[in-house]
């Protein structure tokens, strides 16, 4: 059986170029497909509710629901912004290999740097967390939207720089005249990896779409994603996980800190890739019985 698969994908330059690479790779496989952007949920009209689906990722509600009312066979996604459990009968069906998975600070000269005073913008809680770690008299300032928009905003400000994956820049092509690239900083669990997604009972495009995996991949953000999963029971915190694959071992760096940055409590560990198995919730547990327990319950009473 062959069909045209339809790819969901939101609208953003981004979200585009990430479902036309797909579209690429499946072309290369001898498979067709279409793109279907998906704007907004707009009149669902399901028979439940979205916490009864699972369905809860800002990011990625539109597509889902778009998945289970049968509008399109796959989505891809920012695999970072998947919520660690998936929708009921939504799957993983492949990881696309890894690009940048570092964080770069677009600035407008670093003096500041120096300085010891600056103002940095982000609307993540580990950017700010991490930033103001080690630039404890910084001041650290909201920023949301799209990468355009980001981008734009930073030039309209006064702000001294704000923070991007280098992934995000690299796929629109924007190429900013003075950035810093973080290596300091831990990026969060899966940044730069794409997930495609497909219904579980599709077995035509759950095969398919497997070929497109990416093996190495897949380890690293599964370990990674399982580290935050363990450790945030349903909650945003701030939280970096990076593993990586050298010469058959895995290695995993992952850290919790607390929302102002004074708290970091960090792991660092490696295994031989045969047993990835509870690697990340292994670490997750170090780093809960290193106080992050403690410190976990503190950052649900604020954020709640
Ligand atoms: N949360 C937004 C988001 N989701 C995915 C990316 C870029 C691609 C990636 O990190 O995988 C970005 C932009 C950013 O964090 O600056």
């Amino acid at each position: 059986m062959s069909k045209i698969i339809r790819i969901g994908t939101r609208d953003s330059e981004l979200a585009l170029w990430q479902a036309r690479t797909v579209q690429n790779a499946l072309e290369k496989t001898g498979h067709k497909s279409e793109l279907v952007p998906v704007k907004s949920t707009g009149d669902l009209n399901l028979d439940q509710p979205l916490y009864e689906m699972g369905i809860t990722g800002i990011f990625t509600k539109t597509l889902d629901v778009a998945m289970i009312k049968g509008e399109v066979d796959i989505a891809v996604h920012s695999m970072k912004d998947v919520p660690t459990a998936l929708p009921k009968g939504i799957v993983e069906a492949a990881v696309m290999k890894r690009a940048s998975n570092k964080d770069i600070l677009v600035h407008k000269g670093t003096e500041f740097l120096e300085n010891g005073v600056g103002t940095i913008a982000t609307g993540s809680l580990r950017r700010k967390a991490q930033w103001l770690h080690r630039y404890p008299n910084h001041k650290v300032v909201d920023l949301r939207g799209n990468v355009n928009t980001r981008m734009q905003k930073l030039k309209d400000n006064d702000w001294d720089g704000a923070i991007f994956a280098a992934a995000g820049l690299e796929r629109i092509d924007l190429k900013p005249e003075n950035f810093l690239d973080l290596n300091w900083m831990i990026p969060a669990p899966a940044q730069g990896a794409m997930l495609i997604v497909a219904n579980e009972k599709d077995t035509y495009c759950r095969e398919t779409i497997a070929l497109l995996n990416h093996r190495e991949s897949e380890i690293c953000v599964h370990i990674e994603r399982e580290f935050l999963k363990v450790l945030e029971g349903g909650c945003t915190a701030p939280i970096g996980a990076l593993a990586r694959i050298v010469d058959n071992e895995v290695y995993l760096k992952g850290a919790l800190f607390s929302l102002d940055g004074t708290k970091k409590i960090e792991v660092d560990k490696k295994t031989p890739v045969s047993q990835v198995e509870n690697f990340g919730k292994e670490a997750a547990l170090e780093i809960l019985n290193k106080g992050g327990k403690e410190l976990m319950a503190e950052i649900k009473t604020v954020l709640k």
